[in-house]
């Protein structure tokens, strides 16, 4: 299993290790030891399925607020996602820059985003299914969202904006300028 920090340091691409033969393969796709020696959680008491029909797809970009703040451990069981972390630290110096992840069954790859971060994912086809593991349980009282088209952000979707298929709460979600982020790189912490 390899654990690879991105261009902010504290998001993780995570390759677990696949044994092929002639009847397919074996992976070990999550291991505490592995993820307490490089720092990161390894308590996750919520784990979440989410299935999206129609290619293009987007959820996010979601966060929870303290107290509930939520870590995530994100992969695609089914299709594919072009998978989105955007780190909303106040005082961070990648305040408002973003980590993008390709996941697939296919690479088996984990995206790990920390509290502190907003997330967001893009189907790439139909009919995908993603599994993440979180941190703390869902508490809706916490729930907040940011534009998924922020210009601020100049995150590249796969789709333009008409071919989009996204929930009324995110076609109206506030731009990252117009909210107080909760989250400061001291109480986010680093991981
Ligand atoms: C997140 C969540 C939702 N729900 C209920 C609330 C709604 O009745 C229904 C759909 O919720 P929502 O539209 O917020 O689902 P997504 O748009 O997929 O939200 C997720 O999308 C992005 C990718 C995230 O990172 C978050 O985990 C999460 O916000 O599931 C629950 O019962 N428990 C939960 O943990």
């Amino acid at each position: 299993m390899i654990l690879s920090r991105q261009s902010i340091a504290d998001v993780v691409l995570v390759q677990p290790k696949a044994f092929g033969d002639n009847r397919g393969s074996f992976s070990e796709v999550y291991r505490a030891s592995t993820f307490a020696d490089a720092g990161l959680p390894t308590v996750f008491p919520q784990e979440n399925i989410s299935h999206s029909v129609p290619e293009g797809t987007l959820r996010g970009l979601h966060y929870q607020s303290p107290p509930h703040a939520q870590g995530k451990l994100v992969r695609c069981l089914r299709g594919a996602i072009l998978d989105v972390a955007v780190d909303i630290r106040r005082g961070s110096p990648t305040f408002g820059q973003h980590v993008a992840a390709e996941l697939t069954p296919e690479n088996g790859h984990w995206l790990w985003v920390p509290a502190g971060f907003a997330h967001g994912f893009c189907t790439l086809v139909p009919d995908t299914t993603v599994l993440y593991k979180v941190t703390d349980y869902y508490a809706p009282e916490c729930d907040r969202g940011i534009a998924f088209d922020d210009p601020d952000l100049a995150i590249d979707w796969p789709f333009a904006a008409d071919r989009l298929v996204l929930s009324p709460k995110d076609q109206t979600q506030p731009r990252l300028a117009q909210i107080e982020s909760p989250f400061t790189l001291e109480t986010a912490g680093a991981n």
